[in-house]
């Protein structure tokens, strides 16, 4: 293997003296014995098997993904066919049929997320309800969508649909739907025992997120109505049948069935085995503590010694990601001018949509693509073109930290993954064709991580679904789950929805809960929607909600441009913090958009406004999104019948009303300056500092309120205002309490 000649690299991408770097040392583990693994012990998975590779893929059945027509459509078809999951198709339908319950564990990219709904539909169990399919991410769920509507030929939006957030792309005909669990979750508020599904599938249950486990445990409630047989009727047999039964088909590739299983009153296990392409696995012979340095080696070790196909790396976040996009680009340009060059493809949450939609475009001719990307590339989704993946062996964690009444916040925190997270890593790696991981961690290393993460029932907060649980008549304290929350969370949800109004002192859902309920947004947020409507600002407030609520960032920001950032912002800078700052911009942009399109703005020229939001580094996507998703909260005030037009018209009114209104959703993230100079939280413990993003980062105010907290070294207020300290005193509950 040739050796590249790196430079030295600073954080910040630039070069320094040539240094020579060394290689990263492998010790090839693709032995059959280390790729089995058991299941708790118990039931073996024989899954990572990596014999049972079919033939490699003829280049029609690579070109199978690229289009719904002729030739490619045959391959298509071919493809699903070779599925390991195909030889299991009656087998499993039958399973299914008889059993209410069923738990299916089958290898990664052996067919099940794609495969199971579509059989389940020919098979008619459907009957004429709809099949959904949960997933924990939006890209898995609209990337699968798109694969199976492209499978069955049909438009995406007909046979087979996707609803995602603020974004819901299903008709009536739809019969297939992906949607994410908060969407489902969601859904029950409207369909409390989803009549209109036939069959319930929850994809990837390892990952335990909260969504699920409140799903889970709303659908053994839902079974036991919906399959209960009818004591009374005439007849026997089929007249005695339930109206309109469930099937719930629970799937992963690396899955603690017996405890699903369990928690259904030992539901039916099912095993498919086999994959249809092997892949070899690598660890690291030393530990590697710079797994971006060592991230950015591996890529180029691949990128000269092996043949050609893309490379995906998994790191924990956006930060590394944009690190290591920085060093890959200055080495890229690097390579002898004949050399395949390296295009680069971030993916993190929150990268808009259609950006994120950029890692399925494949490559230019004789460019080797390096998708970089946290866990959220983890699981169910299919990079076609991917043969290599690299895995650093650390991801991010959202935890409650100091958790406690009125006191903690949600954080990320980097940790190391799980066996669970690495054997779906490496499954990326073989989805069309045989190929190869590289794990930057040892085999030692591997073998001391957990097999699967604490729930997250037992680590996040528990505001949002605890008050989506009382709309449907329950009180999540009282339920049975999996796992049960600890006292302490349950103690935080309560004060908090308390505070916000939704709970009145009996911890009975109030009017204004269940109005808060109905908002697709966080419960902070559509209390301080509500509260507009008091305070006659709601025009104000929902341009501001839907930036908040928006995946991308609205301020760029970048270590180079930092200066010419700071200037381009200062004139929209409000005297009162960020959230006006943020009214401005909305302002701002709004008038470009009227300039350039006339009065509604529609046929404003794309480019122009791009080229506006370039020159003032704010995000283009970010806005776009947010005026859509604007759009769609005016639409349910409207079901609401509050008056979304409703504004201000001064802007001293306008400061104080849009301020109370914010205070009233985000009261627990108020803070008091303390004569050290450092601001102490209204209702918790935690001392804050403003963070040095914030344009009130050098100001000194009595009272302030912020979007959320940040952890890094210290405890950081992101996305502050100032406000007089009497507006805290003005909420409602903690009036008579004269804080
Ligand atoms: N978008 C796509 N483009 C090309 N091939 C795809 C696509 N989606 C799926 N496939 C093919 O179908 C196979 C099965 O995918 P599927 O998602 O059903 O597997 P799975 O068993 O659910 O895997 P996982 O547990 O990793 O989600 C993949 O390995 C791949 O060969």
């Amino acid at each position: 293997m040739a050796k590249i000649k790196h430079r030295a690299l600073t954080s910040g991408g630039t070069s320094e003296k040539p240094a020579k770097r060394p290689r990263v040392a492998w010790m090839d583990e693709s032995d059959d014995e280390a790729h089995s693994h058991k299941i708790n012990g118990a039931e073996a998975l024989k899954s990572l098997k990596f014999d049972a590779q079919s033939p490699r893929p003829t280049k029609k059945q690579k070109m199978a993904g690229a289009g719904p027509s002729g030739s490619k459509q045959a391959a298509m078809q071919e493809q699903r066919k070779q599925l390991p999951i195909a030889l299991g198709r009656d087998a499993i339908i039958q399973e299914i049929k008889d059993n209410d319950v069923t738990v299916l564990v089958g290898e990664t990219g052996s067919g099940k997320t794609t495969q199971i709904p579509q059989y389940i539909l020919e098979s008619g169990l459907a009957r004429n309800g709809m099949i959904a399919v949960t997933q924990p991410r939006r890209v898995a769920a609209t990337s699968l969508a798109s694969r199976v509507a492209l499978e069955t030929q049909s438009q995406l939006g007909s046979l087979v649909g996707y609803s995602v957030r603020f974004s819901d792309v299903s008709s009536d005909k739809t019969k297939i739907k992906f949607v994410t669990d908060g969407m489902l979750v969601r859904e029950l508020m409207g369909d409390p025992e989803m009549e209109r599904y036939s069959v319930v599938i929850i994809d990837e249950a390892h990952e335990r997120t909260l969504r699920t486990d409140v799903l889970l445990a709303r659908l053994k409630g839902i079974l036991k109505k919906r399959n209960a047989v009818p004591t009374e009727g005439k007849g026997k047999g089929k007249e005695r049948a339930p109206k309109n039964p469930l099937k719930v088909v629970i799937m992963s590739a690396t899955l603690d069935a017996d405890k699903f299983s369990s928690f259904f009153g030992n539901a039916k296990i099912l095993y498919v085995q086999g994959r249809q392409h092997p892949v070899a696995i690598y660890h690291t012979s030393t530990p590697q503590p710079d797994y971006v340095d060592a991230a950015l080696r591996t890529v180029f070790q691949i990128h000269t010694d092996q043949p050609t196909g893309d490379i995906l790396v998994f790191l924990p976040g956006q930060e590394d990601i944009e690190s290591l996009d920085k060093s890959l680009q200055l080495y890229a340009k690097r390579l002898p001018q004949d050399a395949p060059g390296i295009l680069t493809c971030p993916l993190y949450a929150s990268l808009p949509a259609s950006q994120q939609q950029q890692i399925f475009v494949p490559a230019p001719k004789g460019m080797r693509k390096v998708i970089l990307a946290t866990n959220i590339a983890e699981t169910s989704v299919t990079i076609p073109g991917v043969r290599y993946v690299i895995d650093s062996g650390k991801c991010k964690e959202k935890r409650w930290v100091g958790r406690g009444v009125g006191g903690g916040f949600d954080t990320l925190l980097t940790r190391d993954i799980t066996k669970s997270s690495a054997w779906q890593r490496t499954g990326r790696a073989g989805r069309e064709a045989a190929g190869s991981c590289f794990r930057l961690y040892t085999e030692d290393a591997f073998s001391a991580l957990p097999l699967s993460a604490e729930p997250e029932i037992r680590r996040c907060s528990l505001v949002a679904s605890m008050l989506q649980l009382k709309c449907l008549g329950q009180d999540l304290e009282e339920m049975e789950f999996m796992e049960s929350p600890d006292q302490e969370g349950i103690a935080q949800a309560l004060m908090a929805l308390y505070l916000l109004g939704a709970l009145d002192d009996r911890k009975h859902l109030t009017d204004l809960g269940r109005r808060m309920a109905f908002f697709p947004l966080e419960p902070a947020l559509s209390r301080a929607v509500l509260a507009s409507v008091e305070f006659g600002c709601t025009s104000e407030v929902l341009a501001i909600v839907s930036v908040l609520s928006a995946s991308s960032k609205l301020f760029v920001d970048t270590t180079d441009s930092r200066e010419s950032a700071r200037e381009a912002h200062t004139k929209f800078r409000h005297i009162s913090g960020d959230h006006l700052t943020v009214l401005n911009v909305v302002r701002a942009y709004e008038e470009v958009l009227q300039a350039e399109g006339g009065a509604d703005g529609r046929k404003a020229s794309r480019a122009a406004l791009k080229d506006w939001c370039v020159r003032n580094y704010v995000s283009h996507r970010c806005l776009t999104e947010a005026l859509e998703i604007r759009a769609q909260l005016r639409e349910y005030c409207e079901r609401q019948a509050i008056d979304w037009r409703a504004s201000c018209g001064d802007r001293v009114g306008e400061e104080q009303a849009v301020l109370r209104s914010l205070v009233r959703g985000l009261v627990q993230n108020t803070a008091f300056l303390q004569p050290d100079g450092r601001y102490k939280q209204v209702i918790g413990h935690s001392i804050v500092k403003i963070h040095p993003g914030s344009s009130l980062c050098d100001k000194k105010v009595p009272a302030i309120i912020y979007d959320e907290l940040v952890y890094t070294t210290q405890i950081y207020a992101r996305g502050v205002s100032a406000i007089p300290r009497n507006y805290i005193a003005e909420v409602p509950l903690l009036k008579h309490k004269g804080s």
